[in-house]
């Protein structure tokens, strides 16, 4: 069954179309990067998928349900998980304690406590998703002190708590050093085993097309084109909507 389908979407504001009439699959265990010029629609066709926005027009089917309408919460819920630019970690916490709260919140632990797990199980979870993102050596250390690149991981790991089947990525490279974007390459590369579906928005072109199984690539609102990324870099209209941007 289809991971995500973005069927027909479009979202206007006023009588502006900021996505305008777009149709994108991601199957399970696939990887697609969505690219285009700054302004495009990028961000605007995630909030549509992850419900802080809801569509003038078209649907959003996760999993093979019908969320358009779901709230961001519900999203989450049926497998769905997002990382932001802005980073949700404590900086006082250590590392294992800010992905135990992650998977404690997931079991809602804090409202539904007969509901929880031991602290072992989550302490284990929590040790294995750092293990995933390659953070279990700074298990112990407060969050604060990780440099950039290991922020990031951790943002993923936050995420991966939730037991996501479909990982929305928002710029996972923004801020981090040349010298850090292989090992966090490495994670993101990672993230499609057992089935799960990664989304990504992302300006380094030699990022996407080292991760990426298709792109996508959005214009004022509309999907431009998509394929692999050989297909699409060789696609004319792609080549002429970046003209003076760097692809
Ligand atoms: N709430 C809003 N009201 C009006 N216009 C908006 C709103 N949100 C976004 N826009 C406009 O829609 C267009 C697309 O914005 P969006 O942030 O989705 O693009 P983007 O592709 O993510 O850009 P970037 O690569 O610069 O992050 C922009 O022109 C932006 O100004």
């Amino acid at each position: 069954m289809t991971a995500l389908l973005v069927d027909r979407v479009s979202w206007r504001v006023g009588a502006v179309p900021i996505v305008d009439d777009v149709t994108l699959a991601v199957e399970p265990g696939e990887f697609v990067a969505l690219i285009g010029p700054n302004g495009a629609g990028k961000t605007s066709l995630f909030n549509l998928v992850s419900g802080l926005r809801r569509p003038s027009a078209g649907r959003v089917v996760l999993g093979g349900d019908d969320v358009t309408k779901a709230k961001p919460h519900q999203r989450a819920r049926r497998g769905l998980g997002r990382t932001f630019q802005t980073s949700a970690v404590f900086a006082s916490l250590t590392v294992l304690e800010n992905v135990e709260l992650a998977v404690r919140a997931r079991e809602g632990g804090a409202t539904r406590p007969w509901r929880s797990r031991s602290d072992r199980a989550v302490t284990e979870t929590a040790e294995r998703i750092l293990t995933e993102v390659g953070l279990d050596d700074r298990a112990a250390r407060p969050a604060g002190e990780l440099a950039h690149g290991e922020k990031r991981k951790l943002e993923i790991a936050l995420v991966l708590a939730g037991s996501p089947r479909l990982l929305l990525l928002d710029e996972p490279m923004a801020g981090v050093s040349a010298e850090d974007v292989p090992a966090l390459v490495k994670v993101i590369k990672g993230l499609t085993g057992d089935g799960r579906s990664v989304l990504m928005v992302e300006h380094h072109m030699d990022v996407v097309l080292e991760l990426a199984d298709r792109v996508a690539v959005l214009h004022h609102g509309a999907l431009l084109a998509i394929g692999t990324p050989a297909e699409v870099m060789a696609d004319a209209t792609v080549q002429e909507a970046y003209l003076g941007e760097e692809l």
